[in-house]
């Protein structure tokens, strides 16, 4: 990618976009996420790498609270948690209205039109008019390339176009930062492409993304910064050329030359 073409990263002195502090995550005596402790800045992409169980979902998942930390504390925007309490519905709501999040499945409501199932939610969450909310959808669709695709019900569509309609509905919301959980796992090669280009175009555009994924060339290519985790701790990150080309730690570079041997 051409490195110009992206606004400059945030500096370090910035206020972070999102931060999580000590972060938490228990399932009966399994501890799932170690205090883990993540700070994001506006326009970064950040992507989460690590084998298997490593806890990349879940640490993604915390961010919206679709999993609840045990402890740790919370920031997205101006939003703040300190999570020694369960949210209410309100708060949980400020959050969720401020992070887009783009599942494996594309979780399309399959008995809505494509244009329907980006309006609603605008309708819905955010209280726009029908007509300002099919303004947004209409210049979503042309940003994701399936205008044409308005009227059509997410079945006749494939996987990749499903994804890219996922993807519109999550920025229809004007998320404050973009949330990719394996976004690509479910497709074929080809048509993850598509949904990699959809990405790397709103990556160039300046918003914020944290994407989980086994697409090490788009972390490569795209990333600002690169985060290892394994056993539910972040134990390294940098640069893709940092992390990706002279990984430090033993456990790092297995990861990555498994990776590259399977290619
Ligand atoms: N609801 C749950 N109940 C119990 N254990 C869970 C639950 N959700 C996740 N885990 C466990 O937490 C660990 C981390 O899971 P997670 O899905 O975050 O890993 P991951 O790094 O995203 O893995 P993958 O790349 O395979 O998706 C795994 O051992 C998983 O089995």
């Amino acid at each position: 990618m051409n490195a110009d073409q992206k606004p400059a990263r945030a500096s370090a002195a910035a206020e972070p976009i999102v931060s999580l502090k000590n972060i938490d995550i228990r399932y009966g005596n399994f501890h799932a996420i170690k205090n883990v402790s993540l700070d994001v800045y506006r326009g970064e992409v950040v992507a989460m790498v690590g084998p298997s169980g490593a806890g990349k979902s879940t640490l993604l998942r915390a961010i919206n609270m679709l999993e609840t930390p045990v402890s740790g504390t919370l920031k997205v925007g101006n939003f703040s948690f300190t999570l020694d309490h369960e949210l209410s519905q309100k708060e949980l709501l400020l959050l969720r209205r401020s992070t887009g999040m783009v599942f494996q499945q594309f979780n399309l409501f399959p008995h809505m039109t494509v244009e329907k199932n980006i309006s609603l939610p605008q309708m819905r969450v955010l209280g726009r008019s029908k007509e300002e909310a099919d303004k947004v959808t209409a210049r979503l669709l042309e940003r994701v390339q399936l205008a044409d695709k308005a009227k059509s019900y997410p079945a006749r569509l494939s996987g990749g176009q499903q994804q890219r309609i996922a993807i519109a509905r999550a920025l229809a919301l004007d998320p404050q930062v973009m949330l990719f959980d394996e976004p690509t796992s479910a497709l074929d090669p080809e048509l993850g492409l598509e949904v990699l280009a959809v990405m790397r175009e709103l990556a160039n555009d300046g918003m914020t993304m944290i994407v989980v994924t086994h697409e090490i060339a788009f972390a490569a290519e795209v990333a600002d910064r690169v985060i290892v985790m394994a056993d539910g701790e972040i134990i390294e990150q940098g640069t893709p050329e940092e992390v990706i080309r002279n990984p430090r730690l033993p456990r790092t570079q297995k990861f990555f030359r498994a990776i590259l041997d399977r290619h």
